[in-house]
């Protein structure tokens, strides 16, 4: 045990994670140069593109230093604020953590949230600069702002380049000379913290863990402490580059578990592993069901696929333990589902393996927060959706989930920033400097705010030099209103949502403009109206078609005449007819593009 190394490498999103990994595995000779793909830990293909790290993984290394063989598990973390209670979880499996910090961007917040995990699960921290060949690169300053933010002298701080191969090293071997050998008792009973999982459609799912005390032997009979699930341990093993099977594995310790499990919902990061044998009673602290945070429904767009996307939901299902759906009928879409997602990138994801990996159209709506209404007549009501929102008559009160959002960004900035946070209903709370031109801005805030458009115009006023991270605070009273929309007089169901009742008329009119703008003229009027309850709030009209669309081609070139016939086509493929109107896709994410 005592030359084990667990780390793990906390990064805000491109500050070069993936490209340093893939350094210290070749370095290690983990893998060989001809197996190295760039980037090798972010193995799924939508990863890869995205250039993110979606799930976490774990990979052993074996370095020699100073005459010893270390083992060093790394343990890798996804960067995106969706998945920050993997990262919390995968931190917590490490006694030690890299710091990356991209010499030219400097701190940004998911650096600092992320640190703040893991200094409160006591990692030992190394700092790293990194990317120090870019030209811009501004080693002093940046490594000014390490040191204000974790108190290291400027020694500590190693400089690095993935890209170069600078430093890599060095990093090895403070990972070694710094970074505590893991601690634990291999005689007491097991505990074994999950900290992550995979889906293999062969041996079924992969369960990765962290020994923190006792011994895991292969065949064990073995329980899950918070679901109380018992299995049969038929492999246990280390990851290399491949699994390698071990038969038994002591306290501190890193690896792998296969016992047949079909369904990614029996394994819960954060859950602990003990043996039947001699089992503890005490579950590893920190253990949390992950709780979705947003919610939308989805819809096939061809309604005859909607069992074709139920089986393509239960297959994605099986490896995404936090996607979770029920069925849903909306009188405008028809049979669908209400799915709720993490986040607003965990549903983007969702509905892009739908339509990659099952080769589905599918049609999202307007995403919502989960609201608590409390009624006069049925007490407190989970609205998950627009159309659970009860009769507005029976409604006593209503409470909406508020964050914790931390910005951090270049202090002239700090105006616009403000404004923005105003805007979205946002309380600011406190103001601190990082140094004299980075400013940290902490404010609570609705998260239904933030679903919609806020990351998108933080990044655009700050000229995409601000960061955001946040975290649930609970939930609080406000006044809340259900939107409708209707077209033609016959209303949307999809394309409802709830807001704050101040905003409801600003809402409703630039709604309707935009739908003006995205519904494509017909041979017919179309009346755009938003309505609050039978109140008509605002009124838009879609003037009906004259003239036939290649009426404008005649004389024109067959091959342009053919291109526009192409575009209609692939356009319809997201149409939905309701009523007597077609509703394009764009139309029921309008909500997300209000100016
Ligand atoms: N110049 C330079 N570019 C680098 C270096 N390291 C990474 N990059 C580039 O920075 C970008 C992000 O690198 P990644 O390694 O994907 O960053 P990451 O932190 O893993 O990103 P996420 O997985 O999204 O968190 C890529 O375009 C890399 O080529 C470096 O040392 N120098």
């Amino acid at each position: 045990m005592k030359n084990i190394r667990n780390f793990c490498i906390i990064a805000h999103i491109d500050h070069g994670k993936s490209t340093l990994a893939d350094r210290l595995l070749e370095f290690t000779s983990t893998v060989a140069e001809r197996e190295m793909q760039d980037q090798l830990l972010d193995n799924m293909d939508l990863e890869r593109e995205r250039g993110i790290t979606i799930k976490s993984h774990a990979i052993q290394m074996v370095y020699q230093y100073k005459g010893e063989e270390y083992v060093l598990n790394l343990i890798d973390t996804p960067g995106h604020v969706d998945f920050s209670y993997e990262v919390s979880r995968s931190i917590a499996a490490c006694e030690g953590a890299l710091l990356i910090v991209d010499a030219s961007q400097g701190i940004e917040a998911q650096t600092i949230s992320n640190l703040y995990l893991a200094i409160g699960n006591d990692l030992e921290i190394i700092p790293v600069l990194n990317k120090i060949d870019l030209p811009h690169a501004m080693p002093e300053e940046v490594s000014d702002q390490i040191i204000d933010l974790i108190g290291c002298d400027r020694e500590d701080i190693i400089h690095a380049s993935g890209k170069e191969g600078i430093g890599i090293e060095a990093i090895l071997n403070a990972i070694c000379d710094r970074i505590p050998a893991p601690t634990g008792d291999s005689n007491a009973p097991l505990q074994a913290l999950i900290f992550d999982s995979v889906f293999n459609s062969y041996r079924g799912i992969e369960v990765y863990f962290r020994i923190m005390n006792g011994t895991l032997r292969k065949g064990e009979r073995v329980k899950f402490l918070n679901t109380g699930k018992v299995y049969n341990a038929d492999e246990i093993g280390v990851l290399k580059l491949n699994q390698e099977p071990r038969t038994v594995m002591g306290a501190g310790n890193v690896g792998y578990l296969i016992s047949g499990i079909k369904n990614a919902k029996e394994v819960k990061v954060g859950d602990t592993i003990t043996t039947i044998e001699n089992p503890t009673t005490v579950g590893i602290e920190g253990f949390e069901e992950v709780k979705p945070m947003v919610f939308a429904g989805i819809y096939p767009v061809e309604t005859s696929e909607f069992e074709e996307l139920r089986s393509s939901m239960e297959k994605l299902q099986l490896n995404d333990a936090s996607l979770v759906w029920e069925p849903e009928t909306s009188a405008a879409l028809g049979f669908g589902f209400r799915c709720g997602f993490l986040g607003m990138l965990h549903m983007e994801i969702v509905q892009e393996r739908l339509e990659r990996e099952f080769d589905m159209t599918v049609i999202t709506t307007v995403p919502s927060v989960q609201f608590k209404a409390f009624t006069t007549k049925d007490g407190e009501v989970t609205v998950n959706a627009p159309s659970e929102m009860p009769e507005p008559n029976y409604i006593d009160r209503i409470e909406e989930p508020f964050i914790k959002a931390q910005i951090i960004s270049k202090s002239e900035f700090i105006g616009p920033i403000i404004s923005l946070c105003m805007d979205k209903r946002g309380i600011l709370k406190s103001q601190t400097y990082l140094t004299s031109d980075r400013v940290e801005l902490n404010f609570e805030m609705p998260l239904a705010e933030i679903v919609f458009d806020f990351f998108d115009k933080l990044k655009t006023i700050s000229r995409g030099y601000a960061s955001l991270d946040y975290e649930l605070i609970g939930y609080r009273e406000s006044n809340m209103v259900k939107l409708d929309i209707m077209l033609n007089g016959e209303k949307v169901d999809a394309l409802s949502a709830i807001v704050h009742r101040e905003k409801a008329y600003d809402w409703g009119k630039r709604l309707c403009e935009k739908l003006r703008e995205l519904l494509p003229r017909q041979m017919f009027e179309i009346a755009i109206q938003a309505a609050i309850g039978q109140k008509i709030i605002s009124r838009e009209t879609v003037k009906a078609l004259r003239k036939n669309v290649l009426a404008k081609c005649y004389g024109g070139d067959i091959s342009r005449k053919r291109k526009l016939l192409e575009k209609q086509k692939k356009g319809k493929k997201r149409m939905r007819q309701v009523g007597n109107v077609e509703i394009p896709q764009e139309a029921f994410l309008a909500v997300l593009k209000l100016d």
